[in-house]
């Protein structure tokens, strides 16, 4: 298939709001070009807007402004394109933005601080839409345009109080982020924002209809959550800040009940939301606490470890753990939205940077085959992840693509099997003797570290059963190594390890039921395997 042009970002927004000076600059921070439809109006009509608008009319304008929009959208290929604060409100270009939007396009809606934008309105004078009084005239437009503004854009960007190099930069990052699309039967799709700055979607995916929103958060993610609490409170909603217990630690009913307690003493009613910040614990807490308080309420997640951001932040998996096992209460219940700023891995300690690596091999083993090349392409420097391995920006777009790669193997799993009847358990490669692991070692061990000895298990296992050959499990015991990761466990029975899989989800009555490899990309469902074989592999990881 050929290649169709279109611009890479289209910037609308209420007269003064800075859609040509901000869109300019954030196009000159990305270099790519910048085309402002109203001085291409100009430009191609020989004459002033305000001219045009008294010889011909304002519905000759829409009519010859609709040509030129539609026209642009079609030609221009990478660049920024902002439209006149009016365009949108034209029903043809409002189509035309719709298809744009199909066909992967970003329509960003530029909001600054109403006072502000009024100022610049009128100092930059001669507008037309505006004659007579100003300022009522633009606070008429913003009543009739906000709400069409918010709904035909899917991205927001309010930058009150930036500097317009301040708002580029938001708006540039907010451009070359990527973007996951998840929807399904049983599912109010949401969207999964990866990138630097993502955390600025806050109040565009928690809406207008919040009035509480309860920031749920651990320690040492304060730096992430002050940012958090900072843009919930510029957008107006009445922050209340809770603070759990780190790790595993939170994932209890007392934690639970001690934050229902919170809501309950904050007022919170259905319309009120969270946001879950922090690693997939603080993640699958926050699900949970909004998956039950008054039988549910909006939440948004906002992952700030690799693990979370590529797993335990996407699909609604919400849970916490009992003293007899891992993740043994919960609800499936999905987020309105994922924010993925990678800004915040700049302060994750290496240890759990490599472990979430144990999840994103898991993916490529089950699904996409590129990641597996990626983690081996840049084993090393994934490895040896410090602070300061995010300055590199080819480092970055290699994390951001993987990220991007792992949560699209998530959503296309959890997209046809919200409730994991069957396809969604695939996601479980290497998580029955993981969980096993976990529960035995009290948590001390990270959850990534024990799927990666457990994608080593699963693979033995198919070996055993004749699925795959030995380079398979080879290759799996190199990659894994390579990585940092373990590969081997050696401080439980095997009585235990038995004991606590037929306790994992996905046994049935008294049968166990694993996930196993075919090849790469292909996992099955094993049912009641021969109690001798899964012990054989079982021992093959003590060594
Ligand atoms: N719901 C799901 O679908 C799903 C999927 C995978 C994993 N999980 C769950 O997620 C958990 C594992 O997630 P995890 O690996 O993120 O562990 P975690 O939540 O325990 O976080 C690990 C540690 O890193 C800290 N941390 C997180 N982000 C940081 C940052 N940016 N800077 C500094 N410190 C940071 C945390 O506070 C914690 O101390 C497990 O409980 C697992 O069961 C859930
Ligand atoms: O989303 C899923 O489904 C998964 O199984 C993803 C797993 O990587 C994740 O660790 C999940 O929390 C495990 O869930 P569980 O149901 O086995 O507890």
């Amino acid at each position: 298939m050929g290649h169709t042009a279109m611009p890479w970002a289209v910037i609308i927004g209420m007269p003064g709001a800075g859609k040509t000076r901000v869109g300019r600059e954030a196009a000159s921070i990305l270099h790519v070009g910048f085309t402002d439809a109203d001085i291409q109006f100009e430009h191609d009509m020989g004459m002033k807007i305000p001219e045009f608008f008294e010889q011909y009319g304002e519905a000759e304008f829409r009519r010859a402004e609709s040509e030129l929009v539609c026209d642009l959208l079609s030609s221009l290929d990478g660049e920024l394109l902002s439209l006149g604060g009016g365009a949108p409100m034209t029903e043809r270009i409002q189509q035309e933005l719709l298809r744009y939007i199909e066909r992967g396009g970003r329509v960003i809606y530029l909001q600054a601080d109403p006072k502000e934008a009024m100022e610049r309105a009128r100092r930059g004078g001669n507008r037309p839409m505006l004659a007579g009084d100003a300022d009522e005239r633009w606070k008429g437009l913003f009543k009739q345009r906000h709400p069409v503004f918010s709904a035909l854009a899917n991205a927001h960007i309010r930058t009150h109080g930036s500097t317009p190099q301040m708002a580029a930069r938001k708006l540039a990052d907010m451009i070359s982020e990527k973007d996951v699309h998840i929807e399904g039967s049983g599912i109010e799709p949401y969207e999964v924002f990866i990138g630097d700055g993502a955390i600025n979607h806050l109040s565009q995916v928690l809406g207008e209809e919040p009035v509480r929103v309860a920031l749920i958060h651990t320690q040492p993610v304060q730096r992430h959550s002050d940012k958090a609490r900072a843009l919930l409170r510029q957008a107006g909603y009445q922050v209340t800040d809770i603070v759990i217990p780190d790790a595993e630690a939170g994932k209890t009913i007392a934690v639970a009940g001690g934050v229902w307690d919170r809501l309950g003493d904050a007022g919170f009613t259905r319309s009120d939301a969270i946001v879950g910040l922090g690693g997939g614990a603080a993640t699958d807490v926050a699900g949970f606490v909004a998956a039950t308080w008054m039988r549910g309420i909006r939440y948004v997640n906002c992952p700030t470890s690799l693990l979370a951001m590529v797993d335990a932040s996407t699909g609604g998996k919400t849970g916490i753990n009992t003293a007899l096992g891992k993740n043994l209460v919960g609800s499936f219940y999905t987020p309105a939205g994922v924010l993925a700023d990678m800004r915040s891995l700049s302060t994750l300690p290496n240890d759990i940077f490599v472990e979430g690596l144990g999840e994103v091999a898991k993916s490529g083993f089950i699904m996409d085959e590129k990641i597996l090349d990626l983690l081996e392409d840049h084993a090393q420097a994934l490895r040896e992840y410090n602070a300061e391995s995010l300055e590199s920006e080819e480092f970055k777009a290699i994390v951001a693509e993987l990220i991007e790669r792992t949560v699209r193997v998530k959503a296309y799993h959890v997209s046809s099997d919200l409730k994991e009847a069957g396809l969604r358990e695939f996601l479980n490669y290497g998580h029955t003797l993981g969980h096993a692991i976990e529960q035995l070692e009290h948590f001390r061990w990270r959850h990534g570290n024990a799927v990666a000895v457990g994608c080593v298990f699963a693979a033995e296992l198919s070996y055993i059963l004749g699925y795959i050959d030995r380079d398979l499990v080879d290759y799996h015991r190199s990659l894994l190594s390579s990585l940092g990761l373990p590969i081997s466990w050696n401080n439980g029975s095997w009585e235990d390890v038995l004991a606590l899989m037929h306790r994992d989800k996905k046994a049935r009555g008294n049968a166990l039921r694993f996930v196993i490899l075919y090849d790469i990309g292909h996992p099955v469902h094993l049912d009641n395997p021969p109690v001798e074989a899964v012990e054989e592999a079982f021992r093959s990881i003590q060594q």
